[in-house]
């Protein structure tokens, strides 16, 4: 088979070569038995074609070894290419080394040099070869790819958050704000943007869509439809840098290496030439990009290291006129300091009417499209997840297959079920490639089979528990794989080069995407336990027996307890799962829960082990779930349990939901804290942003008003009081105000005794979000101290301007300490406070009214220890006693409540001091309750005589 032929569609095992003008490729010591894209041998992100103009460079290095063992003795890259193509590249004109390219010249124009670049790339852009196509037949690029929804920015939850669960909470939103970018456009500036955009860094997620961009543009580059301004695009992966990252090159031997049909190009026509250069899979590059190093390179011709080359391309000392197009997933791209970039994008994938048009392309036949369109839409988890255009490719993969074969049974509706499939058709594609004629049935797996797939569930398994995603090869040995193996089972694991630290270089495998690490670590756990592999259960879990022994909600269960109970089991899991803090187990345990599916079973059979799941076991399960106690966890995480459920077909808890939302008397309706969990989702992922969440709106118990919270996400006003909220809700309330379409204005926190300074630290990493909206913020009766008044000066000073209105009244022991923290805040030029109010106890009245249409809203005071809620509409503007210079306020006023705060004489200095030297913004100072004396208000009082005096309202 020729070499370059087998470029697929699909799940990209690893960065391909883009580089595609080279005659020589790697060549892969093992078949790719998966038949999936990027695996040994295979290059799913390169088109090339086969032929008279031969073409690629792979230097994926899939038999995993590091390059300089394999060739060693070869002086040059251009060598070792050559070493590897061997007798029929040499002899081919493709290939010429970087001394002797850069003594050709010739006296060809320019331009036919350029028309012979565009033609080569254009063949190798063209066409993709289609994952499910097993004959290997290549498809046209642009019969197949789908407009991807690109943005500028980035997304703020992007390190933080499982991908999956990012995806569930983040892409109905995004996709109703953001403006798109077509990725043809990634260098047009948008009409207000005066600079140029000269470097652009694209992220994205494994499989979101990145490379299938680049080959987009390029192509459409080549075909003279798009940025015409360009005359030479330079493609380059990051993966074929590394295979000359120790080697001297200038530019233009660069150029010349891996674009051969530019070896007639000089120095001088490349200086009067638009360059772009593109640089694909940043997170793969093992060259030290170091923008500090201070060597400067201006001349094309001059020697260095690719890693100079490259930062000073980027930071414009090299062909300061050339474009750069840098791609990455998100975890790597910060090796580029954010000065040398001028445009942020993102690929976010595909938004919901672009996955119906991605179904509709791929296949010719309408009625086949449009029923794994209408299936997908029936299962909100596929849904959700065909967002990643890999998972697309996953789906479209499993259901053509069952579609068009003699499959019987139902199509994939959970998660769980669709990997199931796709591990399945994945080993018959494998089966029919390399032992054609030999149809087997999907439900058969060898017994080889099995035992590479367990070792590389125990490969995930092992690594999942830890939070790791890139594995060394001892890590692959250990668990009885050797590398063959791995890169044969290429389709699910395959090799990446990732260097981890500059002294201790070595290859680094991953799973093609987390979600099928989290898959093949739920088979294997699954396994054991029907195994009884005590050992690794218990490794895991603990040792059930004694744990359970006294804990009163397992104590009837417990005595029947052994490893066939798979209840027990489960819960535990589940137990486990919801302790993780950013919720590592989230997806691995709704697999687990999916595969006691029978369906799954009899998929799966011989992998799970044979067990057979009586219906009471399933209830049983369920009822866990549904019971499941979540004192002290994430409500995030409570989430899940509802996930979990949907995983095995449990559609009940969904459809009482549904009811609730539809009913009229919502408030006289009870709600089970899992029910909760439910309407949280629901609500979180609505449509429609919900104006106001009062959490005592809800009949329910504590834990179920808690378990509400995720859904502050969606909501304008939140009413979080009384609710004995703790740290791990201020981290959901954070990420709420963090997120890139935060809605929250007005959060009230109030009577939350336990919510205490470490959880204000919490909720001001989302006051200090330049996300964040909010405008009042009330946090009386939450056992603040003066550390929070730290906390939240340095977060508002950060990002001074959203907040109104700061509500720290009552029971929050300030003292005079915290009041100076909140004085630097008021000192700083961006604060936007207008009104420090301050109630009685001084001779000083107002008569504050503020020009027309000013409100001031929930003046709060405290009479007998229960708050009184007043609002005021202030009307019309008469003047204030106090302030001769009132009838400059302007249209906002801002509230700051420190009634009852321990406060005394000094604070008052601390704040007199803070408005003389920012007077202009306070309107309204509320110092109620302090027990102040007139003697302790006198340099308050005295300020009046300033005229930059604002305040308008001193109680
Ligand atoms: N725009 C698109 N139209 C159709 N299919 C697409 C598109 N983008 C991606 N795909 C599908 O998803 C697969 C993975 O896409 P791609 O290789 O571009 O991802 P990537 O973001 O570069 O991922 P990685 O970071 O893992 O390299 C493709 O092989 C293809 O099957």
């Amino acid at each position: 088979m020729d070499q370059c032929e087998d470029r697929e569609e699909g799940v990209p095992p690893s960065k391909s070569t883009l580089c595609g003008e080279h005659e020589s490729q790697t060549k892969a010591q093992s078949p790719e038995l998966w038949g999936v894209p990027g695996s040994a041998g295979h290059n799913p992100k390169t088109n090339p074609e086969p032929g008279p103009e031969p073409s690629c460079v792979s230097l994926k290095s899939n038999v995993s070894k590091d390059i300089g063992e394999d060739f060693k003795g070869c002086s040059s890259a251009a060598e070792r290419a050559s070493a590897q193509c061997g007798e029929r590249s040499r002899s081919r004109a493709g290939l010429q080394t970087a001394s002797q390219s850069s003594c050709v010249q010739t006296d060809v124009g320019l331009q036919e040099v350029l028309d012979e670049h565009k033609i080569s790339l254009r063949r190798r852009c063209e066409r993709v070869t289609e994952g499910s196509d097993e004959t290997g037949s290549r498809t046209l690029l642009n019969r197949i790819y789908t407009e991807l929804y690109i943005t500028e920015g980035q997304s703020e939850e992007v390190h933080t958050q499982h991908e999956v669960r990012q995806l569930e909470t983040a892409s109905k939103m995004d996709a109703l704000h953001d403006a798109p970018i077509r990725c043809q456009h990634i260098f047009k500036a948008f009409p207000d943007q005066q600079r140029p955009i000269r470097v652009v860094l694209t992220n994205g997620v494994a499989g979101v869509g990145k490379t299938f961009s680049v080959q987009k543009f390029t192509l459409d580059w080549t075909e003279g439809l798009e940025n015409q301004h360009v005359s030479v695009v330079v493609l380059l992966s990051f993966r074929e840098l590394n295979l000359i990252r120790d080697e001297q090159y200038s530019l233009l031997e660069l150029l010349h290496v891996f674009h051969p049909t530019l070896q007639k190009v000089t120095a001088e026509k490349l200086a009067v030439s638009q360059l772009l250069f593109i640089f694909d899979g940043l997170d793969e590059s093992r060259l030290s990009l170091d923008f500090t190093n201070r060597k400067l390179l201006s001349d094309v011709t001059q020697k260095s290291s690719v890693s100079q080359l490259l930062t000073n391309l980027i930071q414009g000392n090299l062909l300061p006129s050339a474009l750069v197009w840098i791609t990455s997933r998100p975890a790597a791209a910060n090796q580029i300091p954010p000065t040398c970039v001028d445009r942020l994008t993102e690929v976010r994938g595909f938004t919901d009417a672009q996955k119906d048009e991605y179904f509709r392309r791929r296949f010719s036949d309408e009625e086949l499209s449009s029923r794994i369109i209408s299936h997908m839409k029936t299962s909100r988890s596929l849904h959700i997840m065909c967002s990643i255009p890999v998972f697309c490719w996953i789906t479209a993969t499993v259901l053509e297959h069952m579609l068009t074969t003699e499959q019987r049974g139902e199509l994939p509706k959970t998660l769980t079920d669709m990997y199931s499939h796709f591990l399945l058709v994945q080993t018959k594609r494998k089966k029919n490639k390399y032992h054609e004629g030999h149809e087997t049935s999907p439900q058969e797996l060898t017994e080889a089979d099995r035992e590479v797939l367990l070792k590389l569930g125990r490969l995930a398994f092992e690594h999942l528990e830890k939070g790791n995603i890139m594995f060394y090869q001892e890590d692959l040995e250990q668990c009885g794989l050797d590398v063959t193996e791995a890169s044969v089972y290429s389709g699910v694991c395959t090799e990446i080069f990732k260097r981890e630290c500059v002294i201790f270089q070595k290859p680094v495998y991953c799973f093609v995407h987390l979600s099928i690490q989290e898959f093949l670590a739920a088979v294997y756990m699954f396994h054991c336990h029907t195994n009884r592999k005590t050992e690794v259960v218990e490794g895991f879990l603990g040792n059930l027996r004694e744990e359970y022994k006294n804990r009163s909600f397992f104590k009837n269960m417990f005595k029947s307890y052994s490893f066939t109970s798979l209840d027990v089991f489960l819960t535990k899991v589940m137990e486990k799962s919801l302790q993780s803090k950013n919720g590592h187990l989230d997806l691995f345990v709704r697999f687990l829960h999916g595969l006691c599916l029978e369906s799954n079973q009899r998929l799966l059979v011989g992998l799970l082990g044979q067990t057979e799941i009586s219906p009471g076991t399933i209830q049983r399960v369920i009822n866990n779930l549904k019971e499941m106690n979540s004192d002290e966890i994430s409500p995030d995480r409570s989430i899940n349990i509802f996930h979990c459920l949907m995983e095995m077909n449990d559609l009940s808890l969904f459809q009482e939901i549904q009811e609730f939302l539809k009913s009229e008397n919502r408030s006289e309706k009870e709600l089970s804290e899992i029910q909760c969990s439910a309407l949280a989702f629901m609500l979180q992922m609505s449509e429609e942003v919900l104006d106001d969440l009062d959490l005592q709106e809800y009949k329910t118990s504590e834990q179920g008003r808690l378990r509400l919270i995720p859904a502050v996400r969606n909501c304008r006003k939140a009413g979080l009081t009384r609710c004995g909220l703790s740290e791990s809700h201020c981290e959901v309330v954070a990420s709420a105000l963090k997120s890139k379409h935060s809605h929250l204005t007005e959060l009230d926190m109030s009577y939350n005794y336990n919510l205490q300074d470490s959880g204000v630290k919490l909720l001001c990493a989302g006051l200090e979000s330049p996300n964040c909206r909010l405008e009042t913020l009330r946090l009386s009766f939450c056992g603040l101290s003066e550390i929070s008044c730290d906390y939240l000066a340095a977060a508002l000073k950060s990002n001074p301007s959203h907040l109104r209105e700061l509500d720290l009244s009552s029971n929050n022991k300030l003292q005079d300490s915290g009041l100076k923290h909140l004085c630097g805040f008021l000192e700083s030029p961006g604060c936007g406070l207008e009104t420090l109010r301050q109630q009685s106890n001084t001779n000083i009245h107002t008569s504050s009214k503020t020009q027309s249409n000013i409100q001031i809203s929930s003046t709060a005071s405290m009479n007998d220890g229960k708050e009184k809620e007043e609002d005021s509409d202030i009307q019309g503007s008469q003047g204030c006693s106090l302030c001769p210079s009132c009838h400059r306020a302007r249209g906002v006023v801002h509230l700051h409540r420190l009634e009852r705060c321990g406060l005394s004489e000094i604070s008052c200095d601390y704040l007199a001091a803070a408005l003389k030297s920012n007077p202009s913004h306070l309107r309204e100072l509320d110092l109620y309750g302090n027990n102040l004396k007139d003697p302790d208000v006198k340099q308050l009082s005295d300020l009046q005589q300033s005229p930059d005096y604002r305040l308008e309202k001193l109680e």
